[in-house]
């Protein structure tokens, strides 16, 4: 076994590798005595490595260790700030190697720096050493503010007995997935459920007992025993449900926990919750991470897509963890960045809920009139959708063709489903802010309204009595043209992005984001529910045009141009056969107001100033200019 002790310059590795070699009885060695001599030299006169200088010295140190591992194990003292270093040195086939990280504040390092004597690193090189620092996700971690046996205890401690990398605390349907994908990809996981007498019974065994055969999994119910278990600064990923319990389970956490300590919330919460929270544990000295992960059961477990929010310093952190266990984009990359400050991870979640909740509803728009308006059986419109999907590639279409095709018995399971639609919140909170933010948010709005407007079961009910409403299918088969739907779909869909991707970028001005439109459409390609084939346009759509409105980008505009009266003509069908379509009319409504230079807006200033001298702008003037009429007495 090789231990490599890593770290920026200054951090003790020398010290301490020496000391480690004593207690392990290994060989030491200094990869500092690897460096060729022209590397020496730079250093000595300040001047920083470049990547090309560390090439023949790292492939020199990688062949070295493979030698050592086949005869004892030896300690190394050597920085590998970065990933790729540190992949080098890893070696072909992979050598075992421990990882120890030695690290702290600037401020401590700087510190033992200035007062070393008769080395020939120079000090004003340390800035540039934090900065290209990657912290590894994987090995032990030890801040060095203490003295040398203290740090030579904590390590044997470490090693001897070994704590978990990250907790999860919530072994829910998201929580036991994550967990299972953690542990595949290598990371030690402590597991943690509540307690509740006769309720909620050992969670946390059962399932560690379910996976014994895979997997060592620490479990509790006692959450003292647990954040114990972890490796510090400690990393604990919630996984449950947004709202008061967040709340709840942060103060049960908080009397537990030390400086420096993390807490990631993975769950739905709401942006402005995640703000004040990571405030409040920034006051205590903890940090906190907002993190939205997409790709329900399956998706936690085999790869979602995740966007964390919070500080670099969290990100820096736990960044690696979640690249490694995110899915992988086409190019490989992991669905996975750090999308912004404070409450831009569960913003940007928020808003892809927006968009799912707006194509769910479409879709579901579209399968409703094919059905009760065409007259179409399920079966066949599941056909259209697999159709439809060889070039949407949208996994909500996907899944729609297969709910279609599934029967209980001889019936289709659909038609027992009961149309009352729930809701737990991030959609009516994408349209909030919308309102806040003063963004047009129609087939999103439309679509929410959809799910509350369903929930009224029963009054729905008498009023289609009341009404003489019939819902027998009519049978248009013959005049049906699927490509003109398709066009009709396809079209609100984009428009659905649009306004979705239009309120992100709303929010990265008012909050000082700095989000990256294009990289968010990137992290959403795969791992999540409205991964596409658009979301891959969307990439190099936001590098040609970033910050602008995709309706605006020529090749939509002349897609557009070409599908709008189909749009407005299908909409108009439905409407007349009876058949309510909200996000289709409202896509419709969004796009002939986004494309008139002349909307109705002139009246409701008129209104507005005729009964409460609120003013307007004149067309013959400047913007910018307000003016007044007395109407009654022009008149
Ligand atoms: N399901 C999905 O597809 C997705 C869900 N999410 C979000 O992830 C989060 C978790 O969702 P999901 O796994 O589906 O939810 P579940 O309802 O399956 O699990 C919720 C977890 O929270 C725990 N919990 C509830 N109340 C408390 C409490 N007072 N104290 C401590 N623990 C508590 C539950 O414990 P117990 O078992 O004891 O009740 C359970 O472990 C939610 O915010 C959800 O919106 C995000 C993406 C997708
Ligand atoms: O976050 C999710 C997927 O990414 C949730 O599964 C989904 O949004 C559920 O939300 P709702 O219950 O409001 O439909």
């Amino acid at each position: 076994m090789i231990f490599i002790i890593a770290g920026v310059s200054g951090a003790g590795k020398t010290t301490i590798g020496k000391l480690l070699s004593e207690k392990l009885e290994l060989p030491f060695y200094d990869a500092d005595d690897f460096h060729p001599p022209e590397n020496v030299a730079k250093m000595a006169s300040g001047i920083p490595l470049k990547d090309e200088d560390r090439e023949s010295w790292l492939q020199t140190l990688s062949n070295n260790i493979t030698n050592w591992n086949s005869a004892n194990g030896a300690v190394l003292a050597c920085s590998a700030l970065k990933e790729k270093y540190r992949e080098k040195l890893q070696g072909n086939p992979k050598q075992a190697i421990t990882w120890i990280l030695l690290n702290s504040e600037y401020e401590v390092i700087l510190n033992r720096l200035s007062s070393r004597k008769g080395h020939y690193f120079k000090p004003s090189l340390l800035q540039s050493q934090f900065e290209a620092l990657e912290i590894p996700s994987y090995g032990l971690y030890i801040d060095i503010n203490k003295s040398e046996d203290q740090i030579i205890e904590e390590i044997m401690n470490k090693l001897e007995h070994p704590k978990s990398k990250i907790g999860l605390l919530g072994l829910g349907v998201m929580g036991k997935s994550l967990t299972l994908n953690l542990a595949s990809k290598e990371f030690k996981v402590s597991v943690y459920n509540r307690h509740v007498d006769r309720l909620e019974v050992d969670i946390a065994k059962n399932f560690a007992e379910a996976n014994k055969k895979d997997y060592n999994f620490p479990w509790f119910d006692e959450l003292k025993d647990f954040v114990d278990s972890l490796e510090k600064p400690r990393n604990i990923l919630l996984m449950v449900n947004a709202g008061k319990t967040v709340d709840v389970v942060i103060k049960d956490l908080l009397p537990l926990l030390d400086i420096g300590d993390l807490i990631i919330d993975g769950g739905n919460s709401h942006y402005k919750d995640t703000r004040r929270r990571e405030q409040d544990l920034k006051e205590k000295g903890l940090l906190f991470m907002g993190m939205g992960v997409s790709g329900g059961e399956e998706g936690a477990l085999k790869g979602p897509s995740i966007m964390p929010g919070g500080s670099h310093e969290s990100y820096k952190r736990v960044g690696g963890i979640f690249e490694k266990i995110a899915a992988k984009d086409p190019g490989g990359k992991p669905c996975c960045i750090h999308v912004g400050p404070d409450g831009a991870g569960h913003f940007v979640k928020m808003l892809h809920n927006g968009i799912e909740y707006g194509e769910m509803q479409l879709i579901a728009e579209i399968y409703h009139y094919l059905r009760f308006s065409i007259g179409i059986g399920p079966k066949e419109i599941a056909s259209l959708f697999k159709r439809w999907n060889l070039e949407m590639k949208s996994y909500l279409l996907e899944i729609s063709a297969d709910i279609l095709e599934t029967k209980e018995g001889d019936e289709f399971l659909i038609d027992k489903i009961l149309d009352a639609a729930k809701q737990k919140g991030t959609g009516g909170w994408s349209t909030n802010a919308a309102l806040e933010l003063g963004v047009p948010f129609d087939t999103i709005t439309a679509a929410v309204l959809a799910r509350n407007i369903s929930a009224k079961k029963e009054e729905r009910q008498k009023a289609m009595d009341l009404y003489n409403m019939s819902s027998t299918k009519e049978d248009r088969i013959d005049n049906f043209n699927s490509s003109e739907l398709f066009s009709a779909y396809k079209t609100v869909s984009i428009i659905n992005h649009a306004i979705g991707f239009d309120l992100l970028s709303e929010a990265s001005r008012e909050y000082d984001w700095d989000l990256n439109l294009s990289e968010i459409a990137r992290i959403w390609t795969n791992g999540c529910i409205i991964r596409s084939a658009f979301m891959e346009d969307l990439i190099w759509i936001f590098k040609e045009q970033p910050g602008e409105n995709i309706l605006i980008h020529p090749k939509i505009v002349t897609y557009i141009k070409s599908t709008k009266n189909t749009l407005t003509k299908i909409t108009s069908e439905a409407l007349v056969s009876g058949i309510p379509v909200p996000v289709l009319s409202a896509g419709a409504n969004c796009l002939l107001g986004y494309i008139s230079g002349q909307t109705s807006a002139n009246m409701i200033q008129a209104q507005r100033d005729y009964f409460g001298a609120h003013t307007y702008e004149r067309t013959d003037k400047p913007r910018g200019e307000f003016f007044h009429t007395q109407w009654k007495s022009a008149n």
